[in-house]
């Protein structure tokens, strides 16, 4: 069947403190969210990209897929929103078929591997509601003022990230009942936990999935990058 994919590149980056969207940021010589669009394009049940975009950097967006990725025909670059979620709708409203699925995933989260969107598909064709996500590794405790209020059992705890992979009508749907009750989500199975009618699955993904938020993880994302590149060479040899 494939599916359609939700490309978030309408963030402002603040946390970065960068000049630039962190999404146009240059890892190992190109810029993040190229390295995001290469994994996906290179999967084959990727059918096509809705690329949302800051509508001040449509044309530098552009530019830029038509540098690094010229032959490419199924890519359309749109214009997002004010919050996360409000980039997710107006994407949503360019998916070509509401029957397929879609995958949402974060511009901001380069280091996605084709592993991870393997196990989100598969498990998709079983649960139609699908997240990535790894088990928390830190001691989670409620904080209020510096205070502990307590420490939270972290056997149940996940860190969630994307993709994040439902049946278009579905997350539509979820978005619209969202909007209509002034809900602010801060991913989509939220909506889906909230609006939806199906029992959300996560699936392993990885701890080097991570999102590029604060300085430090440009850092650490060359490590990562620099990491495959010398396992690519090894195995070249
Ligand atoms: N209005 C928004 C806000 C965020 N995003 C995207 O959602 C992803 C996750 O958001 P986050 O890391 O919070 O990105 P920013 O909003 O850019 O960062 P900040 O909150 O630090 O400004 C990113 O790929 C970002 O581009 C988006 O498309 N539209
Ligand atoms: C969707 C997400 O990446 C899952 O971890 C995350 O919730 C995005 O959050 P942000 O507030 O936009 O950083």
């Amino acid at each position: 069947m494939g599916y359609e994919l939700i490309l978030l590149a309408a963030g402002q980056g603040k946390r970065m403190f960068s000049t630039k969207n962190k999404i146009l940021l240059e890892l190992m010589g190109k810029p993040v969210i190229i390295h995001c669009m290469e994994t996906f394009l290179a999967d084959v049940y990727c059918q096509n990209i809705v690329l949302v975009a800051q509508e001040e950097e449509l044309e530098v967006m552009q530019q830029i897929v038509q540098k690094y990725l010229p032959e490419q025909r199924n890519v359309e670059i749109v214009s997002g929103g004010k919050e996360r979620q409000d980039s997710v709708f107006k994407g949503l409203n360019h998916i070509k078929d509401e029957a397929h699925y879609v995958l949402v995933h974060d511009g901001a989260r380069p280091f996605v591997t084709p592993a991870i969107l393997s196990s989100v598909y598969q498990a998709l064709e079983k649960n139609q509601a699908v997240i990535a996500g790894v088990p928390v590794k830190d001691t989670i405790k409620r904080v209020s003022g510096m205070k502990v209020e307590e420490t939270v059992p972290r056997d149940a705890l996940w860190q969630i990230q994307t993709p994040q992979a439902f049946i278009g009508r579905e997350l539509k749907q979820a978005h619209e009942l969202a909007r209509k009750q002034s809900f602010l989500g801060t991913d989509d199975a939220s909506l889906i936990e909230k609006f939806g009618h199906r029992q959300v699955k996560v699936v392993m993904a990885d701890y080097e999935n991570i999102k590029l938020t604060t300085p430090e993880d440009l850092l650490i994302g060359e490590a990562i990058l620099r990491k495959r590149m010398e396992q690519v060479e090894r195995k070249e040899v």
